[in-house]
């Protein structure tokens, strides 16, 4: 799961989070950092032809364990599915590995803050059947 220690909310600057490009697949542009994974970084950005919001996934090529290309895979297969974001556009930009997708609603994290930290059963197990179905849905495609 991500941490969220340093958001960029607010900047126009990539840069802020170590990363030197402004724009990725030509057309689109890094906005604000959303967060930090355990191996990649997420930007909000913008398809800025289409001015439709994206979220933009950045992984250095040089990292000991690339994992981007396997998440894409993942993505690919169960696309369509609850909570599975559209992927946009996959591919390296710079030194990044990076992939393009739909830009999702708030994450768990930020919609347990607004239930108070605190969701109800019924909550909770239609999170586990979201999960468990996708995850099913992986390992009949081999992915687990
Ligand atoms: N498509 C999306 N739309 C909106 N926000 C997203 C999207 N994908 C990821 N995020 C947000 O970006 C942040 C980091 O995402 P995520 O946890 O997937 O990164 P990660 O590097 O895969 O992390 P880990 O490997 O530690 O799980 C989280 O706050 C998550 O909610």
């Amino acid at each position: 799961m991500a941490s969220n220690e340093q958001p960029g909310v607010g900047s126009d600057n990539a840069c802020l989070h170590g990363v030197d490009i402004v724009r990725v697949g030509g057309k689109y542009r890094l906005r604000e950092w959303i967060g930090s994974g355990s191996f990649s970084i997420v930007y909000c950005g913008i398809n800025v032809v289409l001015k439709e919001d994206v979220a933009i996934k950045l992984e250095p090529i040089d990292a000991e364990f690339l994992q981007l290309d396997y998440e894409h895979k993942v993505y690919k297969h169960l696309a369509g599915g609850i909570g599975i974001p559209a992927i946009r556009w996959f591919g390296t930009e710079g030194d990044y590995n990076a992939m393009v997708l739909q830009c999702l609603g708030p994450s768990l994290e930020d919609l347990f803050n607004y239930s108070n930290r605190m969701f109800s059963l019924r909550t909770v197990l239609l999170l586990a059947d979201q999960m468990v179905c996708n995850v099913y849905e992986a390992s009949c495609v081999g992915l687990y």
